[in-house]
C-alpha cells in the first residue's frame, strides 16, 4: 500500500475534510485504539500502570481514547492531562470519567514522582505545535526525559515526539526523546529525516481510515512500496542480447579520482546494462573486466565531435573542473543523462531536459541552491523541489533517506543503511540510474526504483559488512535487491520472486 508524507498543513487539511464529513471523532477513536494496541505490544509483560500524558489539543484526545481502551483491556492507567479547549478532547475526558478513570492534573512534579510504570504515552503535542515548547509543557518534557533517559521505561510518542516540528528534520534543544513513535495517517518529514527522526526511536505507522484520494490530495510526498517499484523495473525479452539491454557511457574519473568512474561502471553493469564504456582522460582501473574503457586526449574535443549516441550517459563522478562544460555539451545530445558530483554546478541552471537526472548529496544541493547545507538538511523535501524547479528534469537528493523530485511530485525512499555513508556509494548509484534509463525506464520511475534498489542492496550487504560497507559490496548485492523488490526475472519464463513488502527498516539491529 502506498504511504504518504504529510506536513502539518496537510494534516490540518485532511482533518478539515474528515470534520466536514463528520468523521473526525471516529478518526480520533481509531488513533487512540491504535495507540493502546501499540502500548500493549510494547509492554504487555511489564508490570505497573501505563502512564498517559495528554495535552490540550487533539494529540491529547488520542491519549485519552487510548487510556479508555487500555482500561477496557483490564490494564491499570494513570492519566495526567492538561485542561483542554478542544471539543473532542473534552468529550473523551468525560468518557474516561464515565468509565471510572480519574484524570490527574498534568505537571512536571507529577511526572517526576509517579511510581514505576510499564510505559509512557506522550500525547502532549503533535502536529499542532507552534514554536518552541512553552510554559508547563516544557517542564513536563524535561521531567519525562530525565526519568526515562536510563531506557528502563519505554516512551511511545503519539504521532510525534512533543517538541518536534512536524515539517522539520532539525530538532530544537527540547523535545521528548521517544523510544517508539506511532505516526498517524502518514509520515511527517520529522519522522524520516535528520536529528528529528533520531528522536522518534522505532517508527511504526497507523493507517487511519482516510479515503485514499484525500490522502493523495493533501500529501506532500509519496513513499512507494517495493511492490510498486519492482513492477516498474524493466522486463527483458528472452531473446535479449547485449545491444538491446542498454548501452551506458560513463564519463568521469581524473587523476586521484579514477575509482569514481569505475564504480559507476560497476553499478551500471550490476543493474543490468548490456554494454558499459568508461570515457576519461585518466588511466582508469577496471574492477570488472567486462567494462570497456576509452581514454581520450581531450574529453572536451571528444564530446563535441562524437557522432554516436549511447542509450544513457552518467557524467561527473570524479571528473574535476571540466565537468560542467562537458555536461552542457552532453545535454545537447538529448539522451537520458545522469549528472552527478562535479557536474552539479550552478551554471547549469535551467538546462536539465526531461530525461535528465540530477543526483546531489546535501553539500552539492547547497551548491546548486546557493544556500547552506543546514538549510538543505533541515527540509530535504523543499530543497529537492527547489533544485528540480531551478534545474529541470528529475532530482535525487541523496541521503538516509533520499528524496526524488519531479515536476509536480516528490517521493521519499524507504530503507537503506547507515553503513552506506562511505565513499563511492553515490558513484555506484549514478551507474545504476544510467542503466535503468538505458533500459528505457521513465526518468521519474528510474530515479525512485533505482534509489530503492541501491538502498535494498545496501541493506543486504550490511548484514555481512555492517558499518564496513563498501560501494562494491553494495553493487554485488544488486541482483538480490532486484529480486527482493519483485522485479521481473531476467528470464521471463522464470517466475518472479515474492516481493519483500517494503518493511520499515530504520535501525541496523532490525535488519
Ligand atoms: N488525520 C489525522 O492524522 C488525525 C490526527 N489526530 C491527532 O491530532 C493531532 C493534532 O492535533 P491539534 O491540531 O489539535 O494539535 P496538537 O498537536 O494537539 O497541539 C495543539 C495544542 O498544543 C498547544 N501548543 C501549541 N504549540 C505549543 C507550544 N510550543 N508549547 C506549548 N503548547 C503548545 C496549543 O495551545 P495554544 O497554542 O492553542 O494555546 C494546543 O492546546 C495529531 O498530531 C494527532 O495526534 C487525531 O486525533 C485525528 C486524526
Ligand atoms: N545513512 C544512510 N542511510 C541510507 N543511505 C545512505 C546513508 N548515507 C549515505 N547513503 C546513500 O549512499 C549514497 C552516498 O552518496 P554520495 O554522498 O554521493 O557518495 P560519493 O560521493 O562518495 O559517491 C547515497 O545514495 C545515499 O543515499
Amino acid at each position: 500500500m502506498t504511504d504518504y508524507v504529510f506536513t502539518a498543513a496537510g494534516i490540518r487539511a485532511l482533518d478539515a475534510r474528515l470534520d466536514a464529513a463528520g468523521l473526525l471523532e471516529l478518526a480520533m477513536e481509531e488513533a487512540g485504539r491504535a495507540v493502546a494496541a501499540a502500548l500493549l505490544d510494547l509492554s504487555a509483560e511489564r508490570p505497573g500502570p501505563f502512564a498517559l500524558l495528554a495535552g490540550g489539543g487533539a494529540n491529547g484526545g488520542d491519549a485519552l481514547v487510548a487510556a479508555r481502551h487500555l482500561h477496557a483491556a483490564g490494564r491499570q492507567v494513570r492519566v495526567l492531562a492538561a485542561p483542554s479547549p478542544h471539543p473532542l478532547t473534552q468529550r473523551n475526558r468525560e468518557r474516561l470519567a464515565a468509565v471510572g478513570v480519574a484524570v490527574e492534573p498534568l505537571s512536571a512534579e507529577a511526572v517526576a514522582t509517579l511510581g514505576p510504570v510499564a510505559a509512557w504515552a506522550d500525547g502532549l503535542l503533535g502536529t499542532g505545535i507552534s514554536g518552541e515548547l512553552r510554559g508547563e509543557l516544557a517542564a513536563v518534557v524535561e521531567a519525562l526525559n530525565a526519568r526515562t533517559c536510563s531506557g528502563l521505561e519505554p516512551v511511545l510518542a503519539i504521532d510525534l515526539p512533543s517538541g518536534l516540528l512536524a515539517d522539520r528534520a532539525d530538532a530544537g534543544p527540547l523535545s521528548v526523546r521517544a523510544t517508539h513513535t506511532l505516526a498517524l495517517s502518514g509520515y511527517k518529514p520529522a519522522h524520516l529525516f535528520g536529528p528529528a527522526a533520531e528522536r522518534c526511536g522505532t517508527l511504526t505507522l497507523a493507517r487511519l481510515a482516510v479515503p485514499p484520494a484525500w490522502a493523495e490530495a493533501e500529501a506532500r510526498a509519496t513513499r512507494f512500496t517495493d511492490a510498486e517499484l519492482g513492477a516498474w523495473l524493466p522486463r527483458r525479452e528472452a531473446s535479449a542480447h547485449k545491444g538491446t539491454a542498454g548501452r551506458v557511457w560513463v564519463v568521469g574519473g581524473s587523476a586521484g579520482m579514477e575509482g569514481a568512474a569505475a564504480l559507476a561502471g560497476v553499478g551500471a553493469l550490476r543493474a543490468g546494462a548490456g554494454l558499459v564504456t568508461l570515457h576519461s582522460e585518466a588511466e582508469l582501473p577496471l574492477p570488472m573486466p567486462e567494462l570497456m574503457r576509452t581514454r581520450h586526449p581531450s574529453l572536451g574535443q571528444w564530446v563535441q565531435e562524437e557522432g554516436q549516441r549511447p542509450d544513457a550517459v552518467a557524467l561527473g563522478m570524479g571528473l574535476g573542473p571540466q565537468a560542467a562544460a562537458l555536461a552542457r555539451q552532453v545535454l545537447t545530445w538529448a539522451v537520458p543523462t545522469v549528472l552527478d558530483a562535479d557536474a552539479l554546478q550552478p551554471e547549469l541552471s535551467g538546462l536539465g531536459h526531461v530525461q535528465c537526472l540530477w543526483t546531489p548529496h546535501p553539500g552539492e544541493a547547497a551548491r546548486l541552491l546557493e544556500c547552506s547545507v543546514a538549510e538543505v538538511t533541515a527540509d530535504p523535501l523543499s530543497a529537492a523541489e527547489q533544485v528540480q524547479r531551478r534545474y529541470g528534469g528529475v532530482v535525487v537528493l541523496k541521503g538516509g533517506p533520499s528524496v526524488v523530485a519531479w515536476a509536480g511530485g516528490l517521493s521519499v525512499a524507504r530503507g537503506g543503511h547507515p553503513g552506506m555513508a562511505s565513499a563511492g556509494m553515490g558513484d555506484t548509484l549514478a551507474g545504476i540510474l544510467a542503466a535503468l534509463l538505458a533500459a528505457g525506464m521513465a526518468p521519474q520511475q528510474a530515479a525512485a526504483a533505482g534509489v530503492r534498489l541501491h538502498a535494498r542492496a545496501g541493506e543486504r550487504a550490511a548484514r555481512r559488512f555492517g558499518y564496513g560497507l563498501s560501494a562494491s559490496d553494495v553493487a554485488a548485492e544488486l541482483g538480490g535487491g532486484w529480486a527482493d523488490l519483485g522485479g521481473p526475472a531476467a528470464d521471463p519464463r522464470v517466475p518472479c520472486p515474492t516481493p519483500a513488502g517494503g518493511a520499515e527498516l530504520r535501525r541496523p539491529e532490525l535488519l
